[in-house]
């Protein structure tokens, strides 16, 4: 996948600009502190996720003094282009393909698949399970629309179950059928959750040992709150034993919206135990696997986003990570140094510099 063109209107402090960008090449951004680096990151992550990935307030996106703002792309995928927008008015989103409305976020995100490391993921293994559920959500939500549709339906249950077990006169009939129907979700979404979890550490550990100088395994495991074997019969029975606690604090105390996915090194969870070097290492290789199994997937690589983190990197994981950058992926890399040219070898690479919400190619 490609980003062809990417054209900017009152977003954050870039006023109207359009670059076009090289197919399976890496560009490199650099300049000094609060140009506007981030910004360009964080816009390709918003067409590609619909959110931001430093605020919830979707209207901080709009420059300040401006009533709206758009992000438009020209992506090509699997060799067919594909024009995206997304205009920003009175912090609501309002998408596009081709000029014509997109109703449902689910058939938008995705569209253009793009995957971001930033120095703030090293916080995904101290933040709260809703992050990393949220992760794992977002990145099966690209890639399926089964497993976007039963997140949504699940999410619409669970809401009128903790509805009904506030009011006071409980029709016990419909919270059976409810969980009856979240349960029949729960089981699509905790098998597929497990499963590309899996898949993920599989790729993961293989990359590991480029970017560690020791020899500790990885892993990560899905926990749910029941037992694996007989699943739809486990789930059964702990909604059965939590109904009186549900009742008595009026609200679904179980299910997969407490669920965590744990990261491990040597098999002891990695925010206990692991250095700073060790999470980015960690970081490093899932960042890259995830971008494989994307690739195993969907026969080509998502855009990968790299904010920032070659002032985080040593010089032997910033060189082993730019050797390990698949040839055929797009790669948008910022740093407020220029990167060594020879680094690249023969990879293709332009070079821009940002200054003041407008970049410049060098
Ligand atoms: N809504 C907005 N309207 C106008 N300008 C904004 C808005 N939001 C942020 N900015 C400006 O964008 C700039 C920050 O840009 P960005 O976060 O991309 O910096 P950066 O180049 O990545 O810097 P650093 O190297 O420090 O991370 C700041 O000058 C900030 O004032």
């Amino acid at each position: 996948m490609n980003l062809k063109r990417l054209e900017l209107v009152h977003f954050r402090n870039y006023h109207k600009s359009s670059y076009r960008f090289e197919p399976a090449c890496i560009h490199c951004f650099y300049g000094n502190n609060a140009q506007g680096k981030t910004n360009l990151i964080e816009a390709i992550y918003f067409l590609s996720h619909l959110r931001s990935f430093r605020t919830s307030h979707i209207d901080s996106l709009t420059m300040h003094q401006k009533e709206w703002m758009s992000l438009s792309a020209l992506i090509e995928s699997h060799g067919h282009d594909e024009q995206l927008k997304i205009v920003v008015s009175q912090k609501k989103k309002h998408l596009f393909v081709y000029q014509d409305p997109v109703r449902r976020y689910s058939d938008f995100i995705g569209k253009l698949n793009a995957i971001l490391f930033c120095p703030d993921d090293m916080l995904l293994f101290q933040q709260s399970p809703r992050s990393r559920r949220r992760f794992i959500d977002m990145e099966l939500m690209k890639l399926s629309h089964t497993y976007t549709a039963t997140l949504s339906h699940f999410q619409s249950l669970l809401k009128q179950r903790n509805r009904l077990l506030k009011q006071d006169d409980l029709d016990d009939l419909l919270l059976h059928t409810l969980t009856e129907q979240m349960i029949q979700d729960e089981m699509v979404i905790i098998s597929q959750r497990a499963k590309f979890v899996k898949e993920w550490m599989d790729q993961s550990r293989l990359l590991y040992p480029f970017f560690s100088e020791q020899k500790e395994k990885i892993d990560a495991t899905y926990q749910t709150f029941v037992e694996w074997d007989h699943l739809q019969e486990n789930l059964k029975m702990a909604y059965e034993k939590s109904f009186e606690k549900d009742k008595q604090y009026r609200q679904t105390t179980y299910g997969i919206h407490k669920d965590d996915i744990v990261f491990l090194l040597n098999g002891r969870p990695i925010h206990e135990v692991g250095s700073q070097g060790q999470k980015r290492s960690f970081l490093l290789a899932m960042k890259l696997g995830l971008a494989q199994i994307i690739y195993e997937k969907t026969k080509q690589y998502p855009i990968l986003l790299l904010d920032d983190v070659f002032s985080e990197l040593d010089p032997r994981r910033q060189k082993q990570l730019i050797q390990h950058l698949p040839r055929s992926m797009q790669v948008f890399i910022t740093s407020t140094e220029p990167i060594d040219k020879q680094w690249f070898q023969d990879r293709s690479v332009r070079f821009y510099h940002i200054e003041d919400g407008s970049l410049r190619e060098v």
